[in-house]
C-alpha cells in the first residue's frame, strides 16, 4: 500500500524516433510523492516534461514506464476527481463567468437542485473576487478575470487533487501577483491537494510547502525535493523579509542556473537521485548527506511494506 495520496512511480516518457533513429526519452525514473492537503510545485526548464507529467497525473496522456496511483487506485485516464487548470483559461466561450462554473459543479454532483448548485458556484465566484461580473462572458472580462473564473471552476469542483499547468504563466506581473494571494487563501480554506507547474521560483516559494526540480532534457530527472519551512499564512510582502526566503531562493535559481545542466543526461541524473528519488533539500539547514536521504526513503519503504 502507498505511504502518499499521490504516488509517482518510476514514471518515464518516451516517443519514437521517426526513422529508424533511437527513440526520444523526455524524462525517466520520476519517483515522488504528494501527501493529502500538499502543495507541490514543479520547476524545470523548458522541454524537460513537466506539462507531460502533469497531464499523466490527470490521466490526459499515458506514461511510457512506470504508474501513478491516487488513493491507493492506479490513474487509467481523466477523472472528475482531478481537475486542471491551464496557462489558457479553457472556459466555454458561450457560457457566462457564473456558467461556466455551473456547468462544472452540475457534472460533479448532479443530483444537487439548481439553487444549490448556483449558490455553491457563486461561492467560489466571490472567493476570487468577481461578484458583481458573474454574467459576463468570458470575452467581456479580462486575462486575469478568465484565469480567475478557471481557478474558481477548479476549486468549485471540489477534486481530490488539483493540477495546474503554469496558471498564471500569460499574466501581467500584477494580476499575477494578486491572484497568486487569492489562491493562497483558497487553498487555506480548503485544502486541496495541489500539484502546479511554475518557472517562477517566487511564484513556488510563495505558494508551495514542497519545490520539485528537474534536471534538463532529454533524460531529465526529479531530482530534487524541496522543503519551503517557511510558515503560512505567507503574503508576497512579508515573506521577502523571512531569513530563510533568500537561502531557498538561492538554492533554486543555482538548481536551474548551474545544476540542472550539470546533472543532465541519464548517468548524471542518476545520480543526483538517492536511490531513484529526488533528494530532499531543507536550505535552511546543514546539507543532509546522502546517507541521511537514503535512510529517509528506507525508512519509508518499510512503513509501505508494513502498511
Ligand atoms: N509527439 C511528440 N513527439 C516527440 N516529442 C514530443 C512530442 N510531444 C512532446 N514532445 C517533447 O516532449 C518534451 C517535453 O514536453 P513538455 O511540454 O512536457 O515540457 P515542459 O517541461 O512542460 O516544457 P515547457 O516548460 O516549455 O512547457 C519536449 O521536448 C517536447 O518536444
Amino acid at each position: 500500500m502507498s505511504s502518499h495520496f499521490v504516488e509517482v512511480q518510476g514514471l518515464a516518457k518516451r516517443y519514437p524516433a521517426p526513422g529508424r533513429g533511437e527513440s526520444l526519452t523526455v524524462f525517466e525514473d520520476a519517483n515522488f510523492g504528494i501527501d493529502k492537503g500538499e502543495f507541490v510545485c514543479i520547476i524545470g526548464h523548458s522541454g524537460c516534461g513537466k506539462s507531460t507529467i502533469l497531464n499523466i497525473l490527470a490521466g490526459l496522456d499515458e506514461a511510457s514506464d512506470g504508474v501513478v496511483v491516487m488513493n491507493g487506485r492506479e490513474v487509467a485516464g481523466p477523472s472528475l476527481e482531478r481537475g486542471v487548470v491551464f496557462q489558457n483559461y479553457s472556459l466555454l466561450p458561450w457560457r457566462s463567468a457564473l456558467s461556466n462554473i455551473t456547468f462544472a459543479v452540475r457534472a460533479r454532483w448532479p443530483r444537487w437542485s439548481r439553487e444549490k448548485v448556483n449558490a455553491h458556484s457563486l461561492r467560489f465566484l466571490e472567493l476570487v473576487g468577481l461578484k458583481g461580473v458573474e454574467h459576463r462572458k468570458p470575452s467581456q472580462l479580462s486575462g486575469g478575470m478568465r484565469q480567475r473564473v478557471s481557478i474558481a471552476r477548479a476549486f468549485a469542483t471540489q477534486p481530490q487533487l488539483l493540477l495546474m499547468d503554469e496558471p498564471f504563466g500569460a499574466l501581467d506581473a500584477l494580476t499575477r501577483g494578486m491572484i497568486q494571494e487569492e489562491l493562497v487563501r483558497i487553498w487555506n480554506e480548503t485544502q486541496q491537494t495541489v500539484f502546479m507547474i511554475t518557472h517562477d521560483v517566487d511564484e513556488a516559494i510563495l505558494l508551495a510547502d514542497r519545490i520539485l526540480l528537474m534536471t534538463n532534457g532529454p533524460q531529465a530527472r526529479v531530482a530534487e525535493s524541496v522543503q519551503v519551512s517557511i510558515d503560512r499564512p505567507r503574503n508576497r510582502t512579508d515573506i521577502i523579509h523571512h531569513p530563510d526566503y533568500y537561502k531557498i531562493r538561492n538554492h533554486l535559481v543555482d538548481f536551474l542556473v548551474n545544476r540542472s545542466k550539470e546533472l543532465s543526461g541519464s548517468a548524471a541524473g542518476a545520480e543526483a537521485q538517492v536511490g531513484r528519488y529526488p533528494r530532499i533539500v531543507d536550505p535552511t539547514r546543514e546539507p543532509v548527506s546522502a546517507a541521511a536521504d537514503q535512510d529517509i526513503y528506507r525508512q519509508a519503504a518499510m512503513q509501505r511494506c508494513h502498511a
